[in-house]
């Protein structure tokens, strides 16, 4: 990305403070003006006193020069401090303003992409966090050197060289002539630091990764005795971190020490030049300090130069991949016009074919009718596609071919939020916020009271549990085991009482006695909704209307329970290997033994 691009896709992020823009401008240019003030009092000083010194007069007369200049001193200093911090104040100001638009575009916009758009792998979680934060900070700094450096700086340089010029053209050229040394030298010096820079960055980053990982991994570590191994991994990216600062430090002070050597040069040269037109009395002695200061006004933005220089790549670098996150057009979710009041609930997936944006092709050639009002399974080995199918009900993703229809309509005519307003989804792992459970729960409808809140609670049979806890409802939710957390999804989907519901093993971390408790509450739920269930355990698939069996990316039989349990086929080998897992026949001499005895006390 060029610099003038980025200016150009910062303008319409600037333009409202122009006002802000303008006024710091302004003061930009009183600023340099007030700068050059010194330049030109010292003169009047130095030529003054040494006129009276000519004259044999002393401090008598001196002194209402000497206070005249104090006071003007003293005035342009007053004037320089306002107007450096209104100059400060504004430029932090329009930076600020921009970098909370620019985050809140970026936040506004990722939460609008399609969930394909965070499988890519630069948009992965943290990565794409790293990319907002790295983007909007970078271009941020780009602002605020424009208008806090950079402006302020080479406005100072560009009147201190013009005076200089004006006074004496020939110490004027000698203050140009240094000049193209400094910029190859801070041209050099940021094109050396570049690289160091970045890998610097890079290490940093991997060490607080790698410390962060750590923690998170610890219950491993430990289990696995592996603390040497990782201390080793940790101690070899310190030292590449030490070797990458130090030769940081090389460079920076290298070219540190050749830039002053330059500009020391650039004051001898104009010492003995000045020095050398006083003594040919062209000019006047104070004029030596006045090219001086001038001087140092000139190479001051320069000392700052590979600074900046360094930033503005920066600026390049990142802003490309900051922006590209806001260009993502074609990752916003797509939406239809039809508004959704009454569903009946017909799903029809024909022929579709599906594959992620990873690559992996999900479904092929599917055929599914879900009916309005009834219970539909899925069911089929880890990998066949059936999580899949709900991403595509749901409108997570779209079919590559094949059509999809709900109620007869296609399913992509449906705004998409509203289609979403009328189903519930229970996942196997279900996120939980940072907050409260109340809050948690609240997410099901926004505008819930505390009294429905609970009402849905103890549908999920959570209600008892939450309020042994000592803050009950306000207590923190994530710190709640996982069969708990689940109940607070399934609590969700109680409150929101939409007319479709997806269940994708919805009772997978629970114990079996919540597990039959849920069972009865989703059995209560489902009547007269469109259901579709995932679920590995058969003992919650067995009643549905309908059952699908997928097998690599194919509903391959479809049925009732007793039609797919006697065709023999995928449906009764997952049955039968089911039963063997649960071994069912012990399972079941155990309770006929029980029933006997039973039988027997009875008798
Ligand atoms: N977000 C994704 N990106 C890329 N590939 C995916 C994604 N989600 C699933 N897959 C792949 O798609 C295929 C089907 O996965 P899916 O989750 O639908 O299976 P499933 O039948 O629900 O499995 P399980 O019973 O284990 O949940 C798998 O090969 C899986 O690796």
């Amino acid at each position: 990305m060029s610099l003038w691009e980025i200016i150009r896709r910062l303008y319409p992020y600037v333009r409202p403070y122009r006002g802000l823009v303008f006024g710091t401008l302004l003061l930009t240019l009183v600023g340099s003006l007030a700068a050059q003030v010194n330049p030109f009092v010292l003169r009047y000083t130095v030529d003054t006193v040494q006129g009276l010194l000519n004259r044999n007069q002393g401090l008598a007369q001196g002194l209402p020069l000497l206070l005249a200049v104090s006071a003007l001193l003293l005035g342009k200093e007053i004037i320089n401090t306002s107007v450096q911090f209104g100059q400060k104040y504004y430029g932090e100001k329009i930076r600020i303003n921009v970098s909370t638009q620019l985050s809140e575009d970026a936040v506004h916009k990722v939460l609008g992409y399609q969930l394909g758009f965070y499988a890519d792998n630069g948009n992965q979680t943290g990565k794409l966090q790293t990319r907002i934060d790295r983007g909007v900070e970078s271009l941020m700094k780009l602002v605020q050197n424009f208008f806090i450096d950079i402006l302020p700086l080479f406005a100072n340089a560009v009147v201190a060289l013009v005076i200089m010029f004006f006074a004496n053209v020939y110490v004027g050229l000698v203050a140009v002539a240094v000049l193209p040394v400094y910029f190859w030298l801070s041209y050099r010096q940021a094109d050396r630091l570049n690289g160091s820079r970045r890998a610097l960055r890079g290490l940093r980053e991997a060490k607080s990764q790698g410390l962060v990982n750590l923690i998170d991994s610890a219950v491993v570590i430990k289990s696995f005795v592996r603390e040497a191994y990782e201390e080793e991994k940790q101690t070899r990216l310190q030292q590449d971190l030490q070797a990458a600062q130090l030769e940081t430090r090389k460079v920076n002070f290298r070219y540190d020490g050749l830039k002053t050597f330059t500009e020391s040069i650039g004051v001898v040269l104009i010492i003995v030049l000045t020095a050398y037109l006083v003594l040919d009395r062209q000019i006047s002695i104070g004029a030596i300090m006045f090219h001086i200061l001038l001087f140092n006004n000139v190479s001051a933005p320069i000392r700052q130069l590979h600074r900046i220089y360094d930033e503005m790549n920066d600026a390049l670098t990142y802003s490309e991949g900051f922006f590209d996150i806001l260009d993502a057009a074609d990752a916003t979710e797509p939406t239809g016009a039809l508004l959704p009041d009454h569903l009946r609930g017909t799903f029809e997936l024909r022929h579709v074919d599906f594959t992620y944006p990873s690559g992996t092709q999900a479904l092929h050639d599917v055929n599914i009718t879900i009916e309005a009002g009834k219970t539909t399974a899925l069911v089929g080995l880890s990998g066949a596609g059936k999580s899949t199918v709900i991403n595509l009900l749901c409108k997570f993703y779209a079919p590559d071919r094949g059509a999809l229809l709900l109620d007869g309509q296609p399913l992509a005519d449906y705004n998409t939020h509203a289609l979403r307003q009328q189903i519930g989804l229970v996942l196997q792992k279900n996120h939980i916020f940072k907050g409260t459970i109340e809050e948690n729960i609240r997410y099901g409808v926004m505008d819930a009271d505390l009294a429905q809140i609970q009402a849905a609670a103890r549908q999920a049979y959570l209600h008892d549990q939450i309020m042994q806890l000592p803050k009950q409802y306000q207590s923190d939710a994530q710190q709640l085991s996982g069969g708990q957390q689940q109940r607070i999804a399934i609590a969700r989907l109680f409150l929101k009482n939409p007319p479709i519901i997806f269940l994708d093993e919805p009772t997978a971390s629970l114990d079996a006695i919540a597990t039959e408790q849920i069972k009865n509450s989703l059995e209560a739920i489902k009547q007269g909704r469109t259901v579709v269930i995932i679920s590995h355990s058969l003992a919650q698939i067995v009643d549905s209307d309908c059952i699908y069996v997928m097998q690599q990316g194919r509903a391959v039989e479809s049925g009732t329970h007793e039609e797919l349990y006697d065709q023999r086929g995928t449906y009764r080998e997952i049955f039968d290997a089911s039963a063997r897992s649960l071994n069912i026949e012990k399972l079941a001499r155990v309770m006929v033994d029980d029933g006997d005895d039973v039988a027997d006390t009875a008798g």
